[in-house]
């Protein structure tokens, strides 16, 4: 696969703030990955340096194999920033015929405007009179202009409401399904969930892990086996005990949780030994609990 963006140990301090600390990863073509992480945790800082408006402190970024601002670079990529900020008296096409003119290749307006969900009527508008919405539409479709390969969104989807949410996420599929890359950073496991194909996740300026949305969701979220014993004799206590794919278990309000990475050996053993129990039940725990604790015990952890 073609590596789109590199990281390369790269760090970034403010004075004596470490912002981002020493990331490594690399990014192929066509894929949607999601940086994930709470306030603070460095994706912003992270992102403005892969776009090559802050230098690093250390380490190396390569961008389609050149620096980031490298003008062969820049063509071939747009932004949506966390900021809209747009041109005042200036009318929503003329904005995007200026912008669009700027590139050899720009997208075509009418595919343009479909993308983005921007109507006729808003075209012929003062973009300073677009509602929060509509100018996060501007600022895809400026995004988009110059028909990019590489795009970066911080926070997209912030002040969209659902249908605007939607559109924007099924467009940025169709995007990624013509071979465009496509980065964006989100505070919501959930959102990384349903539009990434990958979540590297942060946790105060470095990378806490890196996979699929089930592999990240795996490993935070736990899972239990629950039931009701007929008898709670010592025997099924000693016999839970011995699995080694348990991570805790605990009776409440007179079921028992066998929480475990692998649901499918707790049920084997229960079957195979006969135990007497019934009403048993597999729960998945909630994802934003797990995120929670996940950057909890991090922060524990430092
Ligand atoms: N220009 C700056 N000068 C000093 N410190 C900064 C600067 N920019 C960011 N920081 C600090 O670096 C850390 C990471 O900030 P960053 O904006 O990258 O986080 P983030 O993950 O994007 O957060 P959020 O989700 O709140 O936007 C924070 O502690 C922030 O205060």
């Amino acid at each position: 696969m073609e590596g789109i963006i590199e990281m390369n140990q790269v760090s970034k301090t403010f004075k004596d703030k470490k912002a981002v600390n020493n990331l490594s990863f690399c990014i192929e073509k066509g894929s949607i990955v999601a940086i994930l992480g709470p306030n603070g945790a460095g994706k912003t800082t992270a992102l403005s340096m892969m776009l090559g408006l802050l230098d690093p402190t250390e380490g190396d970024i390569k961008i389609f194999g050149k620096h980031p601002k490298d003008q062969a670079v820049r063509e071939k990529t747009g932004a949506m920033l966390q900021e809209v900020s747009i041109m005042d008296r200036l009318k929503v096409k003329e904005v995007l015929d200026l912008i669009r003119s700027y590139y050899p290749q720009p997208m075509d307006m009418n595919v343009l405007i479909r993308l983005t969900g921007l109507a006729e009527s808003d075209l012929k508008r003062f973009a300073e009179k677009l509602s929060g919405g509509q100018k996060r539409n501007l600022g895809y479709a400026l995004a988009m202009a110059g028909n990019p390969d590489l795009l970066f969104f911080d926070e997209p989807t912030v002040g969209l409401d659902i249908t605007a949410r939607r559109r924007f996420w099924e467009s940025v599929r169709e995007l990624a399904g013509q071979g465009k890359t496509i980065l964006f950073t989100t505070h919501y496991l959930q959102e990384a969930d349903d539009a990434a194909d990958r979540i590297l996740l942060f946790h105060r300026g470095s990378l806490v892990a890196d996979g699929t949305p089930e592999e990240i969701k795996s490993r935070i979220v736990k899972r239990s086996v629950s039931f009701l014993a007929r008898q709670e004799g010592p025997r099924l206590r000693e016999i839970l005990k011995t699995l080694p794919v348990l991570s805790d278990f605990y009776d409440k309000e007179g079921r028992i949780y066998v929480n475990t990475e692998n649901t499918d050996l707790v049920l084997e053993t229960i079957f195979a030994e006969k135990l007497e129990v019934r009403d048993i039940r597999i729960d998945q725990g909630r994802l934003d609990e797990a995120f929670e604790q996940l950057t909890i015990s991090q922060e524990e952890a430092v």
